[in-house]
């Protein structure tokens, strides 16, 4: 499979080491605003870029009929014009906030955990991220994906990173140095405790599933999530 890669910074490197050991080719790659995009080699893109670049990135695959899968954060604010734009180009698109198999597992426990919390008012329910201090948005893609879980499935109508709130999700975002990306949900009464955690220990899970998701997508058309490439929940 030929591989455009729409960003190539620590992601982007990651996901092209994975790529060639699983016997594809890096065919173009961007990462800058004005750089020319040549899809005429490429089956597939994938975007691991800046949230101000994702859509304009996003938009050239579709326009050239290209496949492309998106992990880029902080852009979500789009995502609703991206898909209709895609359905009216009979196009192909994927975004995930994460790729690793262990966050994706990951969301289907918090899933069932926010079901199980839902009716207990006694408990309140916050959230910690923690990542490296040359990320550029928070919270994180992840992180907001919890939180709209926690949502659907309890009385909390919204999320915030500003300070504790009746009614919304309190997500304290640090930043640290090296941290790959580490994410603490947890649920607070006065007699215990409940806490989920997952911990990425280095960016290999989310670049393998990247590229597994790239692989999926290749030859279908529509909008996707990694639940379809992974067939759980
Ligand atoms: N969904 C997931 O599983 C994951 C998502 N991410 C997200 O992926 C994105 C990239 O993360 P990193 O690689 O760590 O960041 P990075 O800062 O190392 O790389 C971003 C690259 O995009 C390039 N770039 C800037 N303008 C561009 C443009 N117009 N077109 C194409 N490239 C451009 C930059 O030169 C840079 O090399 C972030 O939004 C991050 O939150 C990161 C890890 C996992
Ligand atoms: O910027 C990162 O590094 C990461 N970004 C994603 C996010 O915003 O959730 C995924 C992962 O946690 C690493």
């Amino acid at each position: 499979m030929n591989i455009a890669l729409l960003g190539y910074g620590r992601m982007g490197k990651s996901i092209e080491k994975i790529a060639i050991d699983r016997n594809h080719h890096i065919t173009l790659k961007i990462s800058e605003p004005e750089d020319k995009f040549d899809f005429s080699n490429c089956d597939v893109a994938i975007d691991f870029s800046v949230p101000s670049a994702a859509v304009r990135n996003i938009t050239k695959a579709l326009d050239a009929n290209i496949p492309v899968i998106s992990g880029t954060t902080g852009w979500l604010e789009d995502y609703e014009s991206i898909v209709d734009y895609c359905n009216k180009k009979n196009g192909t698109f994927l975004y995930a906030s994460n790729f690793s198999l262990g966050v994706n597992i990951f969301f289907e426990l918090n899933k069932v955990l926010s079901e199980l919390m839902g009716g207990l008012n006694d408990y309140s329910v916050s959230m910690e991220e923690i990542h490296h201090t040359q990320k550029l948005d928070a919270p994180s893609g992840t992180a907001i994906t919890l939180a709209e879980q926690i949502i659907d499935n309890t009385h909390y109508k919204n999320w915030t990173i500003e300070k504790p709130e009746a009614n919304k999700i309190y997500i304290n975002a640090k930043r640290i140095k090296d941290v790959p990306g580490t994410h603490e949900i947890s649920y607070d009464s006065k007699i215990d405790s409940i806490n989920i955690k997952h911990t990425a220990h280095n960016r290999q899970g989310f670049a393998l599933g990247a590229v597994i998701a790239a692989e999926w997508i290749k030859d279908k058309k529509g909008v996707f999530t990694m639940k379809d490439v992974l067939n759980i929940g």
